[in-house]
């Protein structure tokens, strides 16, 4: 069983604990009275015209990395992102693996202007609704752990609340059958989330067989300035980012940091 293997199995069990607890209708009403959405592609599509986009991660640990940050006020960390430039956010709700909590994304949403990604293994309808309750803008699709009939429901789920979905994709297969979806936004995920192995070399890879039009988003394993530079020669613009950026003290000026990058005017 791998890691994936192993998140699937628990998390299948809690949608079902959930639904038991709290009927679809209920949740739909609290969708219904939901803050509105934020355009969160539309936010990444404008981002790069000027320059890189963002996707900021509030992350608290992870199954490979254990704890990452310790000090983990979720809104001051949804302002301190705001603040250092970032486009969007992503906020990881899973609470075994990654130590998320639902409520981190109704906070950091309450915190900010930006549009935010609810960060997590989605299987079922239930959870879209529940992610636009709780006040996201966007769900991920994993097409790795998802059969093309889930990513297709989970898709349309999504935009029946107005909502944008990240189809994450780790190899060409994977983005094969992500490129029958509707969706723009494709991110590529530089981790294997099988063996948690991440190499960016995936990035470079895979983009050569992305469709015109399509939105790249790459994501994990960016550390530096350089690896963005390293991502913008091969057309890649977005970047989805959690660690690099959480183990800094000073978020606001890690982020700007990371985001300054004077090699990029010469693209
Ligand atoms: O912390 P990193 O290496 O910058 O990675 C962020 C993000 O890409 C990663 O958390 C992630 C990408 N896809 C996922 C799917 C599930 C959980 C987590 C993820």
């Amino acid at each position: 069983m791998t890691i994936l293997d192993r998140i699937k199995a628990y998390k299948l069990d809690e949608i079902a604990a959930d639904k038991a607890a709290r009927p679809l209708s209920d949740i739909e009403a609290d969708a219904r009275a939901a803050p509105p959405v934020r355009p969160f592609a539309a936010a990444l599509h404008k981002a790069v015209q000027k320059g890189y986009g963002l996707i900021a991660e509030i992350k608290k640990a992870s199954p490979s990395k254990g704890l990452i940050r310790e000090d983990f006020d979720v809104p001051a960390l949804a302002r301190a992102y705001e603040a250092g430039g970032a486009t969007c956010l992503s906020v990881l709700t899973d609470t075994p693996s990654f130590q998320g909590a639902k409520d981190y994304l109704t906070q950091a949403h309450r915190a900010v202007k930006l549009p935010c990604l609810r960060k997590d293994f989605m299987y079922d309808p239930y959870q879209v609704a529940e992610a636009r309750a709780l006040g996201a803008d966007c769900i991920l699709v994993i097409m790795a752990s998802v059969s093309d009939a889930q990513a297709a429901e989970l898709e349309a789920a999504a935009t029946e609340w107005g909502m944008d979905a990240l189809i994450e994709v780790h190899d060409a297969a994977e983005l094969e059958r992500a490129c029958a979806l509707k969706s723009g936004l494709i991110g590529i995920n530089n981790r294997n989330l099988n063996t948690f192995i991440t190499d960016l070399e995936t990035t470079r890879q895979l983009v050569r067989h992305v469709p015109e039009g399509r939105h790249i988003v790459s994501e994990s394993g960016l550390n530096t300035p350089a690896d963005l530079a390293e991502m913008a020669r091969y057309g890649v613009r977005s970047f989805l980012i959690g660690e690099s950026l959480m183990r800094q003290p000073d978020v606001t000026a890690a982020t700007r940091a990371l985001l300054a990058n004077p090699a990029m005017g010469l693209q």
